[in-house]
């Protein structure tokens, strides 16, 4: 993963924590809300209760709606968009709490016990937003600002050395929350962060697994399946036909008087047929699930799970016909002017399971059959 990838998938991290205490956040400043119009029922008029709770409602919904927002879309917008989005809603509920303090502070005429209840309010949401804002600094910046400082100024302009204190230690306690708060987004980033290394580390094993299994399991000079996948794959297929009923067919493929074309053109010359030939079974085999293996030396396996013994030796044709019309020159082939290649086809049906090396042999015979009848045909067991 580059450097953009690995900071894209932490940003969004860091957003999926934020989100996550979307329910909490909106419950806390919901009952803390509540809490504060009863207390001052008495003292603010109705028509501010009603048009600052109309205010905290649109503020907690469009928190609630951005978190479904998130939950749905997050991939259409970057990291960037998501945390100014979520700053815009924390800033608003900053305001709910900096225009309530303000208000009710006046509504009391600044009466020292009001003010400590709405002081010990204050703080106590502050606290609330070291746990729940603390996986983006911006969004606990925008809400603690206006949630503690207006008050805390408000108080410190207050002649009274008791009020002025509470105000000081509020300008206190927000300068140790943001430093409690630096620590916890560190703490949380570091994390994150060795949660995806790790995560990484885990897929490039897993992927060099792979590879070494890929490599292990094909032929170098043919890149088809080698010998120990073929057998791997007849073993899956073979409990797979067991269970599911359907038929399965191997092909048996070997080129004809390839001693021949050996002698005459070279082994080097060889191995380069044996490709060519490698990728006309390729091209011809495409499902799902089907297998192309060299099964040693000039002959070739093809399992073809779900395909009856017709199908097969169709399929045969269609291979046996495209190694023709290759029209690869065979100087030395009794056959043809040019490589030609024997197929023999077995296939198992459920009802008559015969054990998978059975399979191999009974394939083998007919290819043996093909190649007494003359060779470039196709003979079904
Ligand atoms: N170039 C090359 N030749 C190979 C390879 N593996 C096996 N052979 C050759 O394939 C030839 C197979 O010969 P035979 O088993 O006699 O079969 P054939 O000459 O094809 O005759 P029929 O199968 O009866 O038509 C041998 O000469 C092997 O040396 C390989 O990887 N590269």
């Amino acid at each position: 993963m580059n450097n953009d990838a690995f900071k894209q998938k932490l940003d969004y991290q860091l957003l999926d924590s934020l989100v996550k205490q979307t329910p909490i956040v909106i419950a806390g400043h919901a009952i803390v809300a509540l809490i504060n119009i009863a207390l001052f029922w008495n003292t603010v008029s109705l028509a501010f209760v009603l048009a600052w709770a109309t205010f905290v409602l649109i503020t907690v919904l469009s928190r609630w709606a951005m978190k479904n927002h998130y939950q749905t879309n997050w991939q259409l917008r970057s990291p960037g968009y998501w945390r100014r989005l979520f700053a815009v809603s924390s800033l608003m509920l900053g305001l709910v709490w900096c225009i309530w303090s303000l208000y009710v502070g006046s509504a009391i005429g600044f009466d020292g016990l009001g003010l400590s209840i709405l002081a010990i309010t204050a703080s106590g949401l502050v606290s609330g937003a070291v746990a729940s804002t603390s996986s983006s600094l911006l969004s606990y910046v925008l809400f603690t600002g206006p949630t503690l400082l207006p008050l805390s100024v408000a108080l410190l302009m207050i002649d009274q050395t008791q009020l002025q204190g509470i105000g000081a230690l509020m300008v206190l306690f927000f300068i140790i929350t943001l430093r409690q708060v630096l620590q916890i987004h560190s703490v949380l980033k570091q994390s994150i962060t060795n949660g995806l290394e790790l995560e990484e580390a885990k897929e490039q094993t897993e992927r060099l697994a792979q590879e070494l299994y890929e490599q292990s399991t094909m032929d170098a000079l043919t890149s088809v399946t080698n010998r120990r996948g073929f057998d791997e794959a007849l073993n899956d297929e073979w409990q797979r036909a067991r269970r599911s009923g359907l038929p399965l067919t191997l092909l048996m493929i070997d080129a004809d008087c390839f001693k021949a074309y050996n002698d005459s053109l070279g082994h080097p010359a060889g191995d380069e047929c044996l490709k060519q030939l490698a990728a006309t079974l390729r091209s011809r085999i495409k499902r799902a699930g089907e297998t192309i293996a060299r099964y040693g030396g000039e002959e070739f396996a093809v399992l073809l799970p779900n395909t009856t013994a017709s199908e097969g030796v169709e399929v045969a044709e269609i291979i046996r016909k495209g190694v023709f019309e290759r029209n690869i020159p065979h100087p030395a082939s009794h056959v043809s002017d040019r490589v030609t290649v024997s197929a023999g086809v077995h296939c198992v049906s459920p009802d008559q399971m015969e054990s998978s090396q059975t399979l191999i042999e009974l394939a083998d015979q007919a290819l043996y059959q093909a190649k007494a009848d003359g060779r470039n045909c196709v003979r079904k067991a």
